[in-house]
């Protein structure tokens, strides 16, 4: 057996199975040197009593209180790094207008380093300190930023997939905000893959390079040809909008007379390490070429309810099998935080399912049965996550990376209200997803590595 880093004793909750969960009492969890699960023990286990105390007197036991809770690291498929300035402000203008008077503007800024410095760190922290201990993130078309903040997921010990984004179509990029020409993206997107490979203290590949046309209003067929090629000799995640708007779906079929996926899938994009943000407007053979590719979608329900113009098709991406996650998708919505994302879902369910004309008879007003559970976001959160960007990670499991959070419901500025004798443990866990804050959060491991101790 390898060698014990720590063990963790306490209650953990997690999701095996979508839409259902399950609860731990006693458990001991064991992580090694490498930040691997290796077991996860319960008292009636032979070893159990023998490994607390052993660990214990080594001084490498993390014994929860009981009103801790450890659960599975938060992934988001999908975060603006540069739109982290721009969080809270500029949500009135439909996405095009958001693109091009807030948006570009400030992704500019980020040709300089001195600018990126002061960004990047703050959003990273954020993220982690609110859960996020994967993040998929779009930085800008600028290659040396993107590299520092691949950099900085790094140092702070976050495992981060970054892209530097490619957009070259000059009826559709301002001249301040654009690739000097599309040979010069494809370089750079190729250095940029090259440098974060390289980074010193990345040999194990904790963070990714993500290869990332922006979508496909502002990528020339060259590019997106070219990004194609790099996906074939580098074998990246790939990343991109796809059907968000009615604008973006019209867009596509007027040039291409076909939908986003297609024009994906035609360009080499669609492999088993795509993810496809938003997919709003998904057709049913969008559907097939998705589950046929194995590409993922990433769900950001409340930047949907901004830009998107309809609502998305959760419950039938679940019933489908789809690989899916959840997004925050910074700063198309403002909220740091994949626990937030959880509740957006739901409530998005909720409304679609509802309708909303007062007009109308309750029978006609929405889409009947639609709504997805708190379960199934949380599960999308952390499982679904983690099959997106390939990695072992939403279980406590062994053989699964040790990314955790310890969760306390009883600190004093809490929102979460537990009764024990009221709640029952499916209770306690949608109470933690819907109330969970940025307090309640004590303690991140990323790869067993603790990143935020509180
Ligand atoms: N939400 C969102 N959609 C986009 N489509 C193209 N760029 C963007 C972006 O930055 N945010």
């Amino acid at each position: 057996m390898s060698e014990i880093k720590f063990g963790v004793l306490g209650q953990y909750f997690h999701c095996p199975v979508k839409g259902d969960f399950e609860y731990a009492a006693h458990a001991l969890i064991l992580v090694d040197q490498q930040g691997t699960i290796v077991s996860v023990l319960t008292d009636s286990d032979t070893q159990y009593h023998a490994q607390i105390e052993a660990l214990s007197a080594h001084q490498q036991l993390i014994e929860l209180s009981p009103t801790q809770y450890l659960m599975p690291g938060m992934v988001d498929l999908h975060v603006h790094a540069p739109q982290f300035p721009q969080a809270g402000k500029g949500l009135d203008l439909p996405l095009y207008d958001w693109l091009q008077d807030y948006t570009f503007p400030l992704e500019a800024k980020f040709e300089d380093m001195v600018f990126a410095k002061q960004i990047y760190p703050q959003l990273v922290q954020s993220l982690l300190a609110n859960g996020t201990t994967s993040a998929v993130y779009f930085a800008t078309i600028h290659k040396d930023t993107s590299v520092e903040l691949a950099r900085e997921c790094l140092r702070q010990g976050q495992r981060g997939y970054i892209g530097k984004v490619n957009m070259d179509e000059p009826t559709q990029c301002p001249p301040f905000y654009i690739e000097p020409s599309t040979e010069t993206a494809l370089k750079e997107t190729e250095c940029f893959i090259q440098q974060v490979l390289a980074i010193e203290g990345n040999e194990e590949q904790l963070v990714s390079p993500v290869i990332t046309p922006r979508f496909v209003p502002s990528c020339t067929a060259e590019l997106l040809q070219g990004l194609g090629e790099l996906v074939q000799q580098y074998q990246c995640h790939v990343q991109t909008h796809c059907s968000e708007s009615d604008w973006a779906r019209d867009h596509s079929q007027a040039q291409y007379g076909k939908t986003d996926v297609e024009i994906y899938n035609d360009f080499g994009l669609m492999t088993s390490k795509t993810i496809l943000a938003h997919s709003i407007f998904l057709t049913p053979s969008d559907h097939q070429l998705i589950k046929s590719t194995g590409a993922s979608i990433a769900h950001c329900p409340l930047s949907n309810m901004y830009f998107a113009n309809a609502a998305m098709q959760t419950r039938e991406i679940l019933d489908n099998d789809l690989k899916c996650g959840l997004g925050s998708d910074l700063a198309g919505a403002p909220i740091p935080s994949i626990f937030h994302t959880c509740l957006d879902a739901v409530n998005h369910s909720r409304v679609r399912e509802d309708g909303t004309s007062t007009y109308l008879p309750a029978n006609e007003r929405g889409e009947q049965g639609s709504r997805i559970s708190f379960l199934e976001a949380y599960w999308l959160a952390t499982v679904g996550g983690g099959q997106a960007i390939d990695a072992k990670v939403g279980l406590f499991q062994p053989g699964f990376e040790f990314d955790a959070l310890v969760i306390d419901t009883a600190i004093a500025d809490s929102n979460i209200f537990i009764l024990e004798e009221m709640d029952s443990a499916k209770d306690k866990l949608e109470k933690i997803i819907c109330l969970n804050s940025r307090q309640n959060i004590r303690k991140v491991w990323v790869k067993g590595q603790l990143v935020v101790d509180k």
